[in-house]
């Protein structure tokens, strides 16, 4: 199974590269696991609606360019369904039993989505009502799908 992040951005930040190299070491025991950086856009100070809706579409062109028709996509959303980790994992089960070969995660840049991402995505999911930065959020979501594994095995970690 491969599993992909397809995150606008590049990841700055020394203890996030780290905590996200650990992760995604440990997630390679149970798939094939790969990150997937697109460039963001520079974004003026004050957008306007138009100006952020632009930006929003580039960097989604960006993303689709890298998923695939047979893929499931699976978007990051803060305003979506929210589920707890057990639900997440079984839902994770079911895809992957479902014949899809590739289940691609993606987050977006600072101003969120665009209209032809949020069309594709084949599932929408919150973690938290709460945003986070990006960057922070691709360390907490690769920790979440690592449980969701953990647990799909009946393996000790989770509490
Ligand atoms: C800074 S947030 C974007 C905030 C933007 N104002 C919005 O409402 O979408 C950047 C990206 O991080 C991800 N993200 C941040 N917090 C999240 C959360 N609590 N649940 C799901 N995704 C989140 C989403 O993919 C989002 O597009």
């Amino acid at each position: 199974m491969k599993i992909r992040v397809i995150a606008v951005g590049k990841l700055k930040e020394k203890y996030l590269k780290e905590g996200i190299a650990e992760y995604s070491k440990r997630l390679q025991g149970y798939c094939d696991f790969e990150i997937v950086e697109v460039s963001d856009e520079r974004i003026p100070r004050r957008p306007t609606l138009a100006e952020e809706a632009l930006i929003k579409a580039k960097e989604g062109r960006r993303i689709l360019d890298h998923v695939k028709e047979r893929d499931y996509m699976i978007l990051l959303d803060v305003s979506s369904k929210q589920m707890d980790s057990l639900h997440f994992a079984c839902e994770l089960h079911d895809i992957m039993l479902s014949g899809y070969s590739t289940i691609d995660f993606v987050i977006g840049g600072s101003l969120g989505h665009g209209d032809d991402v949020l069309e594709r995505a084949n599932l929408k999911l919150s973690i938290s009502k709460m945003t986070m930065p990006h960057q922070l959020f691709r360390l907490v979501l690769i920790e979440q799908i690592y449980r969701a594994f953990k647990i799909n095995n009946n393996e000790t970690y989770h509490k």
